[in-house]
């Protein structure tokens, strides 16, 4: 395969009106071109590449036969979008994918009229479709007009609540909505769980084949509403659903399952449900992650996401590094304190390679749980097992963990239930931009009574740390640390605990205190490099716990120097409110400290490298420099950045 495929279709299709002009045998042309674009444009920006090429017919059959923008194409996760990105007007920029100013890897309102509803976050197409289903039957207004309403849910996806919430209103409300189940047989890692097995037996063992033979006359295959009475319809349907599906149960015209590579299959039963479909209907389609692209099909997770590699051989073109990361200092950690106690356990919400616990699952399967993507389940499910006297680990990514709030208040604070949350990709994690950015963790735990809650500096604090979670059994423990590598320091042979509530100095200095808290830690001591060349020495200090602060350490520092600035990789209301808090109720700014606090700023940071978003959210070593000399009123003569 060429890098740059010969695309002549597709090089006629500017918007989803083009490919309309298309006869059927062309669009089956048209998906071939297009799947060769998508793995063209992953293997210069790297992404989400093996759900996107399990879709390319079905995308081009959905674009064939609806009317998008006026009818709501809705993609769950939306990490499967590439291709409707190029078929939707935005072919000439899709190789600036999840780069700074470029596309977003995800689905954006504000990128195209085409993408109705912004995701990242799973499972929740089901609910936004039905919204646009009802708003349309009640005469709401939208630019692009309203349609039909589309939601594109993956089998991974479908495991959630919230899918299963929405199909419950759905079935109830009897509007006319089109869910397409996507089903891979795939998550990021293997599917888990009885719905996983459920569709399985769906179509184990199916006729595709003879639906394939009978496509053509479609209506007579698809059941009630669409067709009554062929004989042959019923017969078909029963070796297909015997006995009804779970989805019908739920109010919903079951059809299929289809071959969803197979254009012959998609684009008469798509015609036919968008022709005759009176309420909500669910389309169960077959495909492959990672279909036509050797190299993928061929990985665990089927090419899931990936760097920019060489599309002949597939290889990653990746820079190897020395420094483990965070992830893996981790699990390995964890699996330390799990050989010694067997009461430690640890649960992945469907994630189990990017939180390390594959690790864990090879060595202690009977103690590791992947209970897919169901983050609120396992909140509650771990304080259960907290509950029961196990030492349970959620490992969860901090934008994730944002699902399961409510469960971590009732189900865990309340009860101060000795969960332990490791909390990975805190801070901004780049390419995934906003959607991933993990940003309110700090704010939204810290906040919580009873609650500990760390954040590891570098590679061996989080050691300490898991060690330090590992026997606080006296209420919820949390620990933060970010994607990517450590910072390459030195490793104690074992992780010690910490004294909960206590930091540590790093450098006694004068006129300016920097408290740090997470792995800013390494940009704060650069920052004070830079400052000492200019005569200021900081005292420089790693605050290890957000909650509960160090006040004597704090107050100490408040009392000692002009100015205190506290840094941290989270949104505002997190660290520093919770120092400011001790210093006002302290009296430490009635004795004239200058006090600042670095956040993140109060805007969603668009996708970029991870050094690039923290330019632009101004915590890199250069904005802390200009910060303490603006806090001593000192003018910045040299300073790299105005
Ligand atoms: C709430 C939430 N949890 C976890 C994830 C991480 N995640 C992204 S895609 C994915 C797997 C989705 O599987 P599926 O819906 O079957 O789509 P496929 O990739 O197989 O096409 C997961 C777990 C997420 N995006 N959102
Ligand atoms: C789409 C999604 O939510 C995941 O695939 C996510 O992009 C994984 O992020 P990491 O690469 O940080 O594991
Ligand atoms: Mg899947």
């Amino acid at each position: 395969m060429s890098e740059r495929p010969v695309t002549p279709l597709l090089d006629q299709v500017a918007t989803p009106a083009d490919i309309k002009q298309l006869s059927d045998s062309q669009l089956v042309t048209l998906a071939d071109e297009l799947r060769a674009e998508t793995i063209s444009a992953v293997s210069e920006t790297g992404g989400h590449l093996g759900a996107g090429l399990g879709v390319v017919e079905l995308t081009v059959a959905l674009h064939a036969v609806f009317d998008a923008p006026r009818d709501k194409i809705i993609w769950d996760v939306s990490h499967q979008s590439y291709p409707h990105k190029i078929l939707t007007g935005r072919r000439d920029r899709i190789r600036t994918l999840r780069q700074k100013d470029g596309l977003s890897g995800f689905t954006k309102r504000s990128e195209s009229p085409y993408d109705p509803f912004g995701a990242a976050h799973s499972s929740t197409s089901i609910s936004a479709a039905l919204g646009f289903a009802v708003a349309r039957d009640l005469g709401g207004a939208c630019e692009t007009g309203l349609g039909d309403a589309i939601a594109i849910i993956g089998d991974g996806a479908m495991s959630a609540g919230m899918a299963f919430e929405a199909m419950n209103n759905a079935g109830h409300l009897k509007k006319r909505l089109i869910v397409v189940l996507n089903d891979n047989e795939m998550s990021i890692a293997p599917p888990v769980g009885a719905l996983s097995s459920y569709l399985s037996r769906l179509y184990a063992g199916e006729p595709f084949q003879e639906f394939k033979a009978a496509a053509k006359g479609a209506v007579s295959l698809l059941p009630p509403p669409f067709q009554e009475g062929a004989k042959r319809a019923r017969d078909m349907l029963k070796s297909m659903t015997v006995g009804g599906t779970l989805f019908e149960e739920l109010g919903f015209s079951y059809v299929g399952p289809i071959d969803g590579h197979d254009m012959e299959q998609l684009l008469p039963v798509l015609r036919t449900v968008q022709a005759r479909a009176s309420g909500p209907t669910l389309i169960h389609v077959c495909t492959r992650k990672g279909k036509g692209y050797g190299p993928a099909e061929t990985r665990r997770d089927g090419g899931h996401a990936t760097g920019k590699f060489d599309v002949v051989t597939g290889e990653q073109k990746k820079a190897p590094s020395n420094a483990p990361s965070y992830t893996r200092v981790f699990a390995e950690a964890l699996l330390d304190h799990a050989a010694q106690d067997p009461r430690i356990c640890a649960i992945t919400a469907a994630m189990p390679d990017g939180t390390g616990l594959d690790l864990f699952d090879q060595r202690y399967p009977s103690r590791c749980f992947d209970v897919g993507i169901a983050e609120q389940h396992a909140v509650t499910f771990a304080a259960g097992l907290a509950a029961a006297g196990m030492r349970p680990f959620c490992a969860l990514y901090s934008t994730f963990l944002q699902r399961g709030y409510d469960q971590v208040v009732h189900d865990v604070a309340i009860q101060r239930l000795p969960v332990r949350f490791a909390i990975d990709r805190a801070g901004l994690v780049g390419a995934d931009g906003p959607t991933h950015a993990g940003a309110y963790d700090i704010a939204y735990l810290a906040n919580l009574p009873g609650f500990t809650v760390m954040a590891a500096a570098d590679e061996a604090e989080l050691k300490h740390m898991v060690a330090t979670a590992a026997v606080h059994d006296s209420g919820p423990i949390a620990f933060r640390y970010p994607r990517g590598e450590g910072e390459g320091v030195e490793m104690p042979a074992q992780g010690t605990p910490l004294e909960i509530g206590k930091g540590r100095m790093i450098q006694k200095g004068g006129r300016v205190a920097l408290l740090s808290f997470g792995t800013r830690l390494g940009e704060v001591m650069k920052a004070s490099e830079a400052l000492r060349a200019r005569g200021i020495t900081p005292s420089v200090a790693d605050a290890r716990f957000a909650k509960p602060l160090d006040a004597e350490l704090i107050l100490d520092l408040a009392a000692r120097h002009e100015a205190l600035i506290t840094i941290e990789e989270g949104a505002i209301g997190g660290f520093g409110s919770h120092v400011a808090q001790l210093l006002a109720e302290n009296g430490a700014f009635d004795e004239g400290l200058r006090f600042r606090s670095m956040v993140l700023p109060d805007i969603f940071i668009d996708q970029a490298s991870p050094a690039d978003m923290y330019a632009a959210a101004r915590l890199n070593a250069v904005d802390i420099e200009a910060k303490v000399l603006d806090t001593l009123g000192i003018a910045r003569m040299s300073s790299q950045r105005a």
